[in-house]
């Protein structure tokens, strides 16, 4: 890789996945002094992006989001991939890197509705979309009354199937509406301690070959260790219960002075039950602690708990 060349970055179309490779483009040119053109943004079709028709959990496999970026990060067709933390197995491919967490947004969940204030707001037995596992099992733990009925594509399509009168409610990541501008239109933030976030929601992660030292070296600045350090902690927790799509697994680490705190929990599918733990450590154990309290978990579980396939 010449310095002249511009180095490609990779990234989903949506428009949440395009705003996300603009917001680190823009990093890299002000931590370097770089102009615009020294970057390229590739968009790259994912598994994901393909299958509209079907919820994702019916097509089973990890990496829905990813997996084709980081073929072309693999083949060179790009040089540097933009992820939501969120999406990424935490199985890694051979020969890629993830080093470089930009600062988290907000990790929280928002409850995004045209007419209800909250989730206790919520007529009995009202419809509620979303095609995540997670937030499933949270609200029918909270509100068994609900019906949840499935809700796929981008932030947009979602807030169209609302206003369609699909569903009267949703929910989605508050770091998502407000990268796209759009908090403080239609979310409201919910408490964490009354709905625990999805692992490593509402950051991102740029990933590059092992092998790239230059890029590498353009990446440090925007390295946040803090974040670091965070997504140490949900990963191996996430790593060690091995989440799939098929199981609701939620937790969100605080960094306080020189200690970390983690929260956890793991529900049934159809949240009638829940088994949360929590826990703190140097930050220096940050990993260690993730999965201390996943084991912790799993020995307060029934061995029928974790649903590893359909
Ligand atoms: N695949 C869905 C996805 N992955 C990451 C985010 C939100 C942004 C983030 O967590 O950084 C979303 C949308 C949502 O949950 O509302």
């Amino acid at each position: 890789m010449t310095q002249n060349a511009s180095l490609k970055i990779g990234t989903r179309g949506s428009p949440l996945a395009l705003t996300q490779a603009i917001e680190t483009r823009s990093l890299l040119m002000a931590a370097h002094g770089l102009p615009e053109e020294a970057f390229e943004i590739v968009v790259i079709k994912t598994t994901a992006d393909r299958i509209q028709d079907r919820a994702l959990r019916d097509v089973g496999g990890k990496g829905l989001f990813t997996r084709e970026i980081e073929d072309a990060l693999l083949d060179g067709t790009i040089d540097m991939a933009v992820h939501c933390v969120k999406d990424v197995p935490v199985e890694r491919p051979e020969g890629l890197a993830l080093g470089c967490h930009l600062v988290r947004e907000d990790p929280r969940d928002a409850f995004v509705s045209t007419r209800w204030e909250s989730l206790w707001d919520l007529p009995e037995g009202a419809v509620v979309g979303t095609s995540s596992v997670r937030r499933r099992a949270q609200l029918l733990h909270r509100r068994p009354d609900l019906a949840i009925v499935d809700f796929r594509g981008n932030v947009e399509t979602r807030l169209k199937k609302l206003e369609d009168g699909v569903a009267v409610a949703t929910l989605l990541a508050v770091a998502g509406l407000n990268r796209l501008h759009m908090s403080g239109a239609v979310g409201r933030p919910i408490d964490t301690a009354d709905m625990l976030p999805a692992v490593g929601q509402g950051a991102l992660m740029i990933e590059r070959r092992a092998d790239d030292a230059h890029v590498g070296e353009l990446l440090a600045p925007l390295d946040d260790a803090a974040t670091g350090c965070r997504m140490a902690a949900e990963r191996a927790f996430l790593a060690v219960l091995d989440g799939s799509c098929q199981t609701p697994i939620a937790g969100l680490s605080e960094i306080v002075g020189e200690r970390i705190h983690l929260r956890g929990e793991i529900l049934r599918l159809d949240g009638s039950e829940v088994i949360s733990a929590s826990g703190e450590a140097d930050v220096a154990d940050a990993a260690e602690l993730g999965r201390r309290l996943a084991r912790q978990l799993l020995d307060q579980a029934p061995s029928d708990f974790l649903v590893k396939t359909l």
